[in-house]
C-alpha cells in the first residue's frame, strides 16, 4: 500500500455532531487501504467553547482509533492533552513547539503552519515539529488567508529536509496530485470533502481516484 496522503480537516462548525460522526465513518470507509487512505483528521472548530471542542474530540477519537487515523486538535495543545488526542496543529500565533511538546510529550504529533516560508519551516523543524504545513496554494472560502504559496516550495523543502510537509489551501481532487508530485507528503483538505455537491463520501472518492488508489 502507498503511504496515506490525505489529511482531513473538519469544517469550522459542526451543527449536528452525531450526523457528522456518521459522515466521518463513511469517509474513512471509502478510502481505507488505498493511496487516499486518511492519514489524520484535524478537529478545527472555530469560535466555539472548550467544552464543544472536547465533546467533539470525545466522539471522534474512538472512530479515528478504530480506523487507524490520528486525531489532531487545531490551535490548542492544552485541549489536545485534555482530550487525549494524537497531537496538535499550531499556527504562528498558537504557541511554541516547545510548549506543545512539554504538554504532550514525545509520542504525540505536532504540526506547524509555515505559510510560504522555508525559514519558518526550518525553525519549526529545529524546534521538533513532526510536520510543517505550507499554503495556501489555491483560493479558499474556508479561511481568510494572508499567505499564498507556490508548489515550488514543496520541491525545495522535500529536497533539503526530512521533516514531512503538508500542502493546504483550496485543494481539490483535480489539484491534489500536482502538489504530491511537487513534493507534498500530505494534502490537507476541508471544503472539497465536506462541501462536495454529492456529499463527503463522493468527495473522498474523488481524492481516492486522483491520488492513484
Ligand atoms: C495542516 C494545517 N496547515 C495549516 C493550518 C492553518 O493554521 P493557522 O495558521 O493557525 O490557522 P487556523 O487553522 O488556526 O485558522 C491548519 N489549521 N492546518
Ligand atoms: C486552515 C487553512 N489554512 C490555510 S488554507 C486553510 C483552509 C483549508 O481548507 P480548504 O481545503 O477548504 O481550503
Ligand atoms: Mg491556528
Amino acid at each position: 500500500m502507498t503511504d496515506p496522503a490525505l489529511y482531513l480537516i473538519t469544517p469550522p462548525k459542526i451543527a449536528d455532531l452525531p450526523a457528522f460522526a456518521e459522515e466521518v465513518v463513511r469517509v474513512f470507509g471509502t478510502s481505507a487501504g488505498t493511496a487516499a487512505d486518511v492519514a489524520c483528521l484535524q478537529l478545527r472548530l472555530k469560535d466555539v467553547g472548550d467544552d464543544e471542542v472536547l465533546r467533539a474530540a470525545e466522539t471522534l477519537l474512538p472512530l479515528c482509533a478504530q480506523a487507524g487515523v490520528g486525531l489532531l486538535i487545531n490551535d490548542r495543545a492544552d485541549l489536545a492533552k485534555k482530550a487525549g488526542a494524537d497531537g496538535v496543529h499550531i499556527g504562528q500565533s498558537d504557541g511554541s513547539v516547545a510548549e506543545a511538546r512539554r504538554l504532550l510529550g514525545e509520542d504525540r504529533d505536532i504540526g506547524v503552519t509555515c505559510h510560504d516560508s522555508i525559514h519558518l519551516a526550518m525553525e519549526a523543524g529545529e524546534a521538533g515539529a513532526d510536520y510543517v504545513a505550507f499554503g495556501a496554494f489555491f483560493p479558499t472560502t474556508t479561511k481568510a488567508v494572508e499567505h499564498h504559496a507556490d508548489p515550488e516550495i514543496l520541491s525545495r523543502w522535500s529536497e533539503m529536509a526530512t521533516v514531512p510537509c503538508v500542502a493546504i489551501g483550496g485543494i481539490t481532487a483535480e489539484t491534489a496530485r500536482s502538489l504530491i508530485e511537487a513534493g507534498a507528503d500530505y494534502v490537507a483538505v476541508s471544503g472539497a470533502i465536506w462541501n462536495h455537491p454529492d456529499g463527503a463520501e463522493a468527495g473522498a472518492r474523488a481524492f481516492q481516484a486522483a491520488l492513484g488508489a
